[in-house]
C-alpha cells in the first residue's frame, strides 16, 4: 500500500513543539511498520507566514516570497526527519517528484516540502500521490474536513462526509472566482484538479491529533471528508 500524507504546517508546527513532531513521527513509523510506503509532505505553518510577511515588507516579490515559503517547508521536513528512524526514512529532502519517487523505491518513507513557486504543499501532495501512483492521499489539516462554508467563519457550516473530486474543484473554483483565492476550502484549486484528473482516493481530516491520521489509514476510522473519483 502506497500512501501520501500531507501534514499542514498548522498541525505539525503551530509552534515549535518537539513533542508534537515526535508524535507525528511515531504515527509515520507505525504506518511504515504496518507495511505502508509513505510519501509525507510538510507545510510551512506560522514560521513561513512570518518570514513571508517580513520579506514582503522588505520589498520581496511574490516569487521570492514563495521561495522563502518553500525553504520553510523544507526546514519543517528536516525537523520531522530528525524524529524519524533513520533505517526507515530517506535522509534527504527531495526537491522534485523524480527524486521523491526514487527515494521511495529505496526507503519506506520520504519526507518533502515545497517544490516550485506559485503553489502550496496541497498541490505538492496531490502531484506526488499522482507521480508515485499512491493508493490514497490523506490531508491532515486544521479543520475536520471540507465544509460548505469556512467553519472558522460560519457557525452553520456543514461538513461534506463525501464528495467527488469534481465537486471539490467546483467548490474551490467558486471561491476563487469571488476573489478569495485559497480561503474557501482547506485544499487549493491546483491540488483539487490533480486529485480530479488522477482519480486518486483522498481524505481530509483534522490532524490536530496526530493519532487521527494513524486511525484513518490503518482502520479507515475518521471523521472528515472522503473525496471520491468522479467515475468508478
Ligand atoms: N469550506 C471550507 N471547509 C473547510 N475549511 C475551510 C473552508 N473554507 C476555508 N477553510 C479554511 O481552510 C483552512 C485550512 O487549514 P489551514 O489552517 O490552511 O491548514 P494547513 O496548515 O493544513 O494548510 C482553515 O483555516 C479553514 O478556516
Ligand atoms: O511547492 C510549493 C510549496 C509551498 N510554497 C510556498 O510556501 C508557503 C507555505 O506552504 P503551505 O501554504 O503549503 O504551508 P501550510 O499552509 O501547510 O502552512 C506557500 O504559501 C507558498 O508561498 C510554494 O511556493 N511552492
Amino acid at each position: 500500500m502506497k500512501t501520501v500524507v500531507s501534514i499542514g504546517g498548522s498541525v505539525l508546527v503551530p509552534d515549535l513543539d518537539a513533542g508534537r513532531v515526535a508524535e507525528y513521527a511515531d504515527v509515520v513509523e507505525s504506518l511504515a511498520a504496518a507495511g505502508h510506503d509513505l510519501g509525507v509532505v510538510v507545510g510551512g505553518g506560522p514560521t513561513a507566514r512570518e518570514y513571508i510577511g517580513a520579506a514582503r515588507s522588505l520589498g520581496a516579490n511574490e516569487g521570492e516570497l514563495d521561495q522563502l515559503g518553500i525553504d520553510t517547508t523544507r526546514l519543517n521536513a528536516r525537523l520531522l526527519l530528525a524524529a524519524l528512524d533513520e533505517d526507515l526514512a530517506s535522509p534527504t529532502v527531495p526537491t522534485n517528484y523524480e527524486e521523491a519517487a526514487e527515494s521511495l523505491h529505496r526507503d519506506r518513507v520520504v519526507v518533502m516540502g515545497g517544490v516550485v513557486p506559485a503553489q502550496t504543499t496541497d498541490a505538492v501532495s496531490a502531484a506526488l500521490a499522482e507521480y508515485v501512483d499512491a493508493d490514497q492521499l490523506v490531508f491532515a489539516t486544521s479543520v475536520p474536513g471540507v465544509f460548505d462554508a469556512d467553519p472558522n467563519e460560519d457557525p452553520d457550516a456543514e461538513r461534506y462526509e463525501e464528495m467527488t473530486a469534481g465537486e471539490l474543484v467546483e467548490l474551490v473554483a467558486r471561491g476563487e472566482s469571488l476573489g478569495s483565492a485559497g480561503s474557501n476550502a482547506p485544499i487549493d484549486l491546483l491540488a483539487a484538479k490533480v486529485i480530479e484528473r488522477s482519480g486518486i482516493e483522498a481524505i481530509v481530516l483534522d490532524g490536530t491529533d496526530p493519532g487521527s491520521v494513524g486511525r484513518a489509514v490503518l482502520d479507515d476510522d475518521f471523521e472528515g471528508t472522503r473525496i471520491t473519483p468522479d467515475h468508478d
